[in-house]
């Protein structure tokens, strides 16, 4: 584009008022807002500001009816044209600097896109509200000499104390603070206020940092470990990636105790050598001091990004990552955004782990994220784990990825056998209890060897059903469609989706029959048979009730590794990661909790989490057995789990989901409706569905429509929930079927929608 501001001055042809010609000079400035908005809206830059607006500043401005001040996100800035007559102006600038840079604007638009949400609303999300607030500084105010007054020190005659605070300030090149003042003068600050009223000494304004906090414990560093023949070759394909300075997304499948964390760390030391940063993500529960530890041990430099962090870490932490002085950035999903300036290699370890997708806006998936990050930075994308996700699997055989094999475990350490338990038949499970014949005696054998054992079951609670023996009816959240878990530790009955609670009731609430049956054994039920059956042993229980304070997961994983406790149970919090090599046992004492849920990905996760649990054991020379008690033991994913072939899993699989053309290979969407009518929401659904069907029909598109039906959470949080799913060849058909349909979905106030794009739930 021309530049037409000069240009359009001396057009004289033109009879131009006044007020345009005056705003012909101007700039424009485009702001997005935290709202489900795909345009932006044009502002006219005032000129006292024309120096400091520039893409990724807040802005102050009217916005929407009732012309209400709005904070919004500058994205871009370009000179005024006559279309741009009436503009409002920008009310107040909010930030003098960028909060971020080029790319990840570029990167936040594109989220906005792929995701079907506005970009006000990725930026939203993407900044810390730390970093919004400056949280950890304050302005101070400073003073300084001005030149006029500094050259004609001499001739002003001054009391004693203004003149010392004076002549102190005279000696300095910077400004001071009042306090530095006050001790140097000996003095309060009475003699430098009589000095500003009088003009001689100029107060400047300044942000200064007080981030106050603990300092890290000082970690010994570590050399790095000789690699293997495999880690070599995969650490040379990954190497060379790096140095081509071109994208690529290398899929690292290794079985678990491969040694995946050693090859990330040595290649991101590569990185570091040429002066750039490294991005690790890994999922929440596994960012375990153990983990942090490994990271720290190796390199100068290391930031971790938790959902603990205050707003003063968070922003503490930006900067120094901002200013290129953290090597590697190791965090959960968010930590994709940090501002890394030099960024050389991402890491994405256990990329199949449901939790790098966002559940709420921006609804984004951090592996996609990444990949389309390391697409704009020219770097390497590595993905690890045990279980590739079968969207990854399909990518490798199409060649989009690369594929780095590592099916052996360090050290020669076979996998452990894994022994499938037909639990219908047991006399100890049959009578209600969690743990079978065969696991315990397995539980002996280890405990008599000085073993420990690590048991795993889904679901938290003491029973996660109570039922009336004579109406039939489960025992339900009043706002959830989810039937309450009793927790008998507190004695209440509680919703895990909402978290309703009562007092467990002792008769039916539908049909007043005294006496409740409870269903079904939860964490603290197994919790309370382990430390029966035995009683001389010490248990840990880690899921997240027992883990709500913060270090207490920290707490008990030392406690297990220090072997002061021989067993510890758990949620799926104790499923990965951990490398403990005294644990010779693991028992998954209920394969089927997650098998049956009407979910797509339903087998892919039981396959998943039984292949991470047993990888916790034998991961030394004293060897590891695995017991995975099921009342389906034909059921392909757990075969084949224990068999440790993810590769005869996946093609099985694979061949299923592409004769229904399910995912991964057609793309989908997922558009749910929810409102506290239940009539209402249905209607909505089918005329927002009707909408989709006319542009569908209209534009050709090759989408398929599946709904609108009831959410399989029909009801949570005292709104009705409908999905329609949305499925077709390509996502870009998705995109093209919403943004063609948006200005006209029908207008509701009593119903609200939300579209997840690749959604990793269907609740
Ligand atoms: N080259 C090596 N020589 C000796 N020990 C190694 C080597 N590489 C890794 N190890 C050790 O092997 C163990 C397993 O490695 P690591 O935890 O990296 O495996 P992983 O593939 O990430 O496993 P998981 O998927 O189960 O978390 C660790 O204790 C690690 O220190
Ligand atoms: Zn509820």
């Amino acid at each position: 584009m021309s530049s037409p501001s000069q240009r359009h001055l001396f057009e004289t042809n033109e009879l131009t008022s006044w007020e345009e010609a005056a705003q012909r000079d101007q700039l424009v400035a485009d702001v997005v807002f935290n709202r489900p908005l795909q345009a932006a809206y044009s502002y006219l830059v005032p000129n006292e500001l024309r120096e400091w607006i520039g893409p990724a500043r807040r802005v102050k401005v009217s916005f929407g009816r009732g012309n209400q001040t709005t904070v919004g996100f500058c994205v871009g800035v370009r000179p005024w044209e006559p279309t741009n007559r009436k503009l409002k102006p920008i009310v107040e600038l909010l930030d003098r600097e960028p909060l971020l840079d080029d790319k990840m604007m570029e990167l936040t638009r594109w989220i906005s896109e792929h995701y079907l949400c506005g970009w006000g609303q990725v930026l939203e999300s993407v900044i810390p509200a730390g970093v919004k607030k400056k949280s950890g500084t304050r302005m101070v105010t400073l003073y300084t000499v001005p030149d006029r007054v500094r050259q004609n020190r001499d001739s002003i005659p001054l009391p004693l104390k203004q003149a010392r605070v004076l002549d102190i300030l005279c000696q300095q090149a910077e400004p001071m603070a009042v306090e530095d003042i006050c001790e140097k003068a000996e003095c309060g600050t009475s003699p430098i206020h009589s000095l500003r009223d009088k003009k001689l000494i100029d107060p400047v304004r300044h942000r200064a940092e007080q981030f106050d906090l603990e300092p890290l414990e000082p970690t010994q560093q570590e050399l790095d470990l000789t690699l293997n023949e495999e880690q070599q070759a995969a650490f040379d394909k990954i190497i060379t990636a790096i140095r081509t300075q071109q994208h690529s997304t290398m899929l690292l499948h290794g079985v678990t105790g491969s040694g995946k964390t050693e090859i990330y760390i040595q290649t991101i030391r590569e990185v570091v050598s040429y002066g750039k940063q490294a991005i690790v993500l890994v999922p929440e529960i596994s960012l375990t001091p153990q983990t942090i530890r490994r990271f720290r041990r190796r390199f100068d430099n290391v930031a971790v990004l938790h959902s603990h962090l205050t707003d003063a870490e968070r922003h503490w932490h930006w900067q120094q990552i901002t200013r290129g002085e953290v090597q590697v950035v190791v965090g959960a999903r968010s930590a994709i955004f940090a501002p890394c300036p030099q960024l050389g290699l991402i890491v994405i370890d256990e990329e199949h782990e449901n939790t790098f997708k966002q559940e709420t806006t921006p609804r984004y998936h951090a592996r996609e994220v990444a990949r389309h990050r390391a697409e704009l930075e020219k770097i390497p994308l590595v993905l690890g784990t045990a279980t590739p996700t079968f969207e990854s699997w399909l990518k490798v055989h199409q060649k989009e990825y690369d594929l780095v094999s590592m099916p052996k475990r360090v050290a020669k350490l076979p996998l452990p056998p894994v022994v499938i338990v037909d639990v219908r038949n047991d006399p100890q499970i049959t009578k209600g209890a969690a743990i079978g014949r065969a696991l315990e005696s397995a539980m002996r054998l280890t405990l008599n060897d000085g073993g420990q054992i690590i048991l795993f079951l889904n679901l938290r609670g003491f029973s996660p059903t109570m039922w009336c023996k004579r109406c039939g009816k489960g025992i339900q959240c009043p706002d959830c469609d989810i039937t309450l878990t009793w927790h008998k530790d507190k004695q209440i009955a509680l919703c895990h989706s909402c978290d309703y609670q009562i007092p467990p009731p002792t008769s039916c609430p539908n049909c007043d029959h005294p006496g409740l049956r409870f269903i079904g054994i939860g964490t603290q039920k197994l919790e309370q048979e382990v430390r029966t059956k035995f009683s001389n042993q010490k248990c840990l229980r880690m899921d997240s009730d027992s883990m709500s304070k913060r270090g207490s997961h920290d707490e008990t994983l030392e406690i297990f590794r220090a072997g002061k406790a021989s067993i510890l149970l758990g949620t799926q919090m104790i499923a990965k990661g951990l490398d403990f090599p005294n644990v010779t046992l693991v028992g998954v004492i209920d394969a089927d909790t997650m098998l049956h849920q009407p979910d797509l990905r339903a087998t892919e996760r039981t396959f998943q989490l039984i292949s991470q649990v047993a990888g916790r054991t034998g991961r030394s020379s004293r060897g590891g057995r695995v017991f995975v008690q099921t009342a389906s033991p034909g059921e392909p994913a757990i075969v084949k789990a224990a068999e440790h072939d993810y590769i005869g899993f996946a093609r099985n699989e694979l061949r299923h989901r592409h004769s229904l053309q399910a995912p991964p290979f057609s793309k989908m969407a997922r558009i749910i409706f929810r409102g506290e009518a239940e009539q209402d929401v249905q209607a909505y659904a089918l005329e927002f569905t009707k909408k989709l069907k006319e542009t569908i029909e209209k534009e050709s598109l090759d989408v398929l429509l599946l709904g609108p039906a009831p959410a399989p959470i029909a009801k949570l949080k005292r709104h009705f929930r409908f999905h329609l799913q949305v499925r077709a060849p390509q996502l870009e058909l998705i995109h093209q079927l919403w943004r063609s349909t948006e200005s006209r979905f029908p207008k509701t106030s009593t119903v609200e929608f939300i579209i997840d794009v690749e959604p990793a739930n269907m609740r």
